[in-house]
């Protein structure tokens, strides 16, 4: 279970939020949702340990993720708003860089298999930087088929992509969610998924207050 007790976030001496608390459990998907410079992919770098509160603490199974960094991460994974993909390097190459951060490997048929399924197919050799906006994100988005990870952390995971890989992403997600993943993720588009699937968390901003 994640839990987030009592979170403070201080971005350019301006309080975005306060005493911000939460627990995600196995199965659930919470969508963090507020408007622009809300906060939200602030909080989505603090609970991937990208970065760190002025103030409250983030557990992971109980225990500070401070004090557990390589087990966490090992548990989690992060998927910035940007695509974070490598343009010089192929599509596939990037698959390689990918698994070679978790110290894993996979054989050239699973990596072509994967990008087929991420609707990459005849693109595996590209260099991403000829691939469309919606062809890189895709690249970025077979992360989530490259390595099990417990705890998906998704900032705009839909950013570029098409109505119908939508459709699909969202399928990915519920179905991760029931196999007893968790998912945290920001997206201004509305989810198409049942209500009752999903939680909001609304970060509401906290007063103006000068440090
Ligand atoms: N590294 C940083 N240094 C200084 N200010 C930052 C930093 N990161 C974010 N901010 C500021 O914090 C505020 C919140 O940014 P954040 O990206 O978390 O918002 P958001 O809710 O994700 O917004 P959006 O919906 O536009 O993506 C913004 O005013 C932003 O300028």
């Amino acid at each position: 279970m994640l839990k987030v007790n009592g979170l403070c976030c201080v971005r350019e001496e301006r309080v975005l939020f306060d005493d911000l608390s939460f627990t995600l459990s196995p199965g659930e998907i919470l969508q963090v949702a507020g408007p622009n410079g809300a906060g939200k992919t602030s909080l989505l770098r603090l609970i991937s340990g990208l970065s760190r509160p002025e103030s409250g603490e983030i557990f992971w199974q109980e225990e500070a993720i401070s004090q557990q960094a390589e087990q966490y991460h090992q548990q989690c994974l992060y998927l910035g708003h940007h695509a974070g993909v490598k343009a010089e390097l192929s599509a596939v190459e990037n698959l390689r860089f990918y698994l070679g951060l978790a110290g894993e490997s996979m054989e050239q048929e699973q990596l072509y298999a994967l990008l087929t399924r991420v609707g990459l197919a005849g693109l595996e050799e590209e260099a991403v930087a000829h691939l469309s906006a919606g062809q890189q994100r895709r690249v970025g988005l077979a992360r989530l088929w490259l390595v099990a990870r417990k705890l998906w952390i998704l900032d705009e995971p839909f950013t570029a992509i098409d109505k119908q890989g939508v459709a699909y992403l969202e399928q990915v997600i519920l179905s991760h969610a029931q196999k007893g993943g968790m998912v945290l993720l920001t997206t201004h588009q509305e989810l198409n998924i049942p209500t009752s699937d999903y939680r909001i968390l609304e970060i509401k901003p906290a007063f103006e207050e000068a440090l």
